[in-house]
């Protein structure tokens, strides 16, 4: 089986090779895949830097066509590519297609965002003296990227980094380097010059760790877990550079009695479990009012049990496998402590059998359950959803903000009133009414509050906050 290879200064360079294993059937091997050193991820920093002055003043239309050629093999590729994203992370067919759709709807929309930079002028207080605003880019930005959504997170954040003018060190999750492989040979062979976009794929505790202590970074966007999220902050404020983080979430769904029930049904089955709940946007907290909570349960659960949990590439599947045995054993740990707790598993949580060995888990249905509980206040990462029955709409609200996250938020009901109220009050980055709390917008910024994020946004015009420094010049002519 070739070797994929590391990309360092324009050249595929070797490494250990690591076995890309397929969590739908752990006997079918992805692929091989370099495991970088920490040597490799110096110099894959040097070679950024080395890069930069050059890639920094690059004309507009070089990166457009960059982005939109990165774009169209992507949306040419999708079925192939989509396939491999399903391969490697166990999310369905259909989800995996979707996602790199995504992918290449963000290097189209960042080909555009190249051709409409912009700055402002405005007058001095003084006379006689003009002022410019402008956006300088930043410098090396290092990319760290979780399992998640191998595709779609590594393309919102390469895409504006080039775009903006900036030379990239990217390191994938271990778990997932097919896609993000792809994704770099595809912006390599688009006419990248060498240097501006560097690859290391290998351990986080290694490669990783080497990108947040080199001082050659102007700055660091990060998704994964809040542990990490923390060191990357703390390495950060130590060498005075910009960071953006993307955590966790324990993301609340209020349904209230007068919401259209099958919407609400939708929505949280959608939210909380499909992608195998493995998003940060999952709704895992699904507060309920007293007068549609034994209907919403009853519905909830027959929608679940007509689920099929198969392999992610078979035609048919809803939810594919859980991602790994160390993602599992978290899931299942969750299933336990959530009965010792108290709260009533009423759907799931078993592990399933199927044709091919892989990590396959029932959805977990949790109700009884208490906003105090750990299965309420830790992240999973799992199919695993805890009802929790509320009085009225006032207690909804103050257990949705009970948290120490703020990512994602949404509300089922046909009341204005209501879904305005939370609107303006719910403590989150993205708010949904009677919307799935995941599954968002390639075009519009995404990100949260609290314990789920830091720094500015995500996607869209907006993520220009984080690529680029603001310039005010002074000029009297
Ligand atoms: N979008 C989200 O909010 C996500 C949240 N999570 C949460 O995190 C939990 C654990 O997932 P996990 O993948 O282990 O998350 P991590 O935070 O460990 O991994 C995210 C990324 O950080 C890298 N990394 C790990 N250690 C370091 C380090 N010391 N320095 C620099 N980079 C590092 C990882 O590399 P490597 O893969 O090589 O370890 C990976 O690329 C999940 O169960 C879930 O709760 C996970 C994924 C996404
Ligand atoms: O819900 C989405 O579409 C995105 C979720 C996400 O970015 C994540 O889980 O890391």
């Amino acid at each position: 089986m070739a070797l994929h290879q590391n990309l360092i200064a324009g050249e595929w360079v070797g490494g250990d090779a690591i076995a890309n294993i397929n969590p739908s059937d752990t006997n079918d091997v992805v692929g091989e895949y370099a495991r970088g050193s920490a040597q490799d991820m110096q110099d894959a920093i040097a070679a950024a830097k080395a890069a930069f002055p050059a890639w920094s003043r690059s004309g507009i239309l070089e990166r457009h066509a960059i982005l939109k050629k990165t774009a169209d093999e992507i949306l040419a590729r999708k079925d192939e590519l989509g396939a491999l994203l399903s391969r490697e992370e166990g999310k369905t067919l259909a989800e995996g297609i979707g996602e790199t759709i995504r992918a290449a709807q963000i290097f189209d929309f960042f080909a555009g965002e190249a051709l409409r930079l912009a700055g402002e002028t405005l007058p001095s207080v003084r006379p006689g003296i003009g002022i410019e605003i402008t956006r300088d880019p930043l410098g090396v930005i290092g990319i760290i990227t979780p399992w998640n959504f191998p595709i779609a997170i590594p393309a919102w954040k390469i895409a504006p980094a080039l775009c903006y003018g900036n030379t990239v060190v990217f390191k994938p999750a271990e778990l997932v380097p097919g896609c993000a492989w792809a994704i770099v040979d595809i912006l390599n062979r688009a006419g990248l010059p060498k240097g501006v976009l560097n690859l290391v794929m290998g351990k986080g505790s290694v490669v990783g760790q080497v990108m947040l202590d080199s001082p050659l970074l102007s700055g660091i966007t990060f998704t994964g877990s809040t542990g990490t999220g923390k060191r990357v902050a703390l390495a950060s404020v130590e060498h005075n550079r910009k960071y953006q983080l993307e955590m966790g979430g324990k993301n609340p769904m209020v349904v209230l009695d007068d919401a259209d029930l099958a919407n609400a049904v939708e929505a949280c089955v959608n939210g909380s479990f499909f992608s195998t709940g493995q998003r940060c946007t999952a709704s895992s907290r699904l507060i309920v009012t007293e007068g549609i909570h034994d209907r919403f349960v009853a519905a909830v659960t027959e929608r679940l049990n007509g689920l099929v949990i198969d392999n992610a590439l078979k035609a048919g599947t809803h939810i594919g496998p859980v991602v790994d045995a160390s993602q599992m054993k978290q899931d299942e740990d969750y299933i336990e402590i959530g009965q010792k707790e108290g709260a009533k598993l009423v759907s799931g949580g078993e592990r399933l059998n199927r044709e091919t060995p892989g990590f396959y888990l029932k959805p977990a249905l949790f109700t009884e359950a208490t906003n105090q509980m750990r299965i309420s206040r830790e992240e999973i990462f799992g199919p695993v959803a805890s009802v929790i029955r509320v009085k009225d709409y006032d207690e909804a609200l103050a257990t949705a903000n009970d948290t120490t996250f703020g990512l994602s938020a949404g509300i089922c009901t046909t009341s204005l009133k209501h879904a305005t109220h939370f609107k303006r009050n719910v403590e989150a980055g993205m708010v949904m009414v009677n919307v799935a709390t995941a599954g968002v917008d390639f075009h519009v910024p995404f990100g949260g509050r609290k314990g789920s994020s830091f720094g500015s946004r995500e996607q869209g015009k907006y993520a220009a906050e984080f690529y680029t420094s603001v310039k005010t010049s002074y000029t009297l002519a």
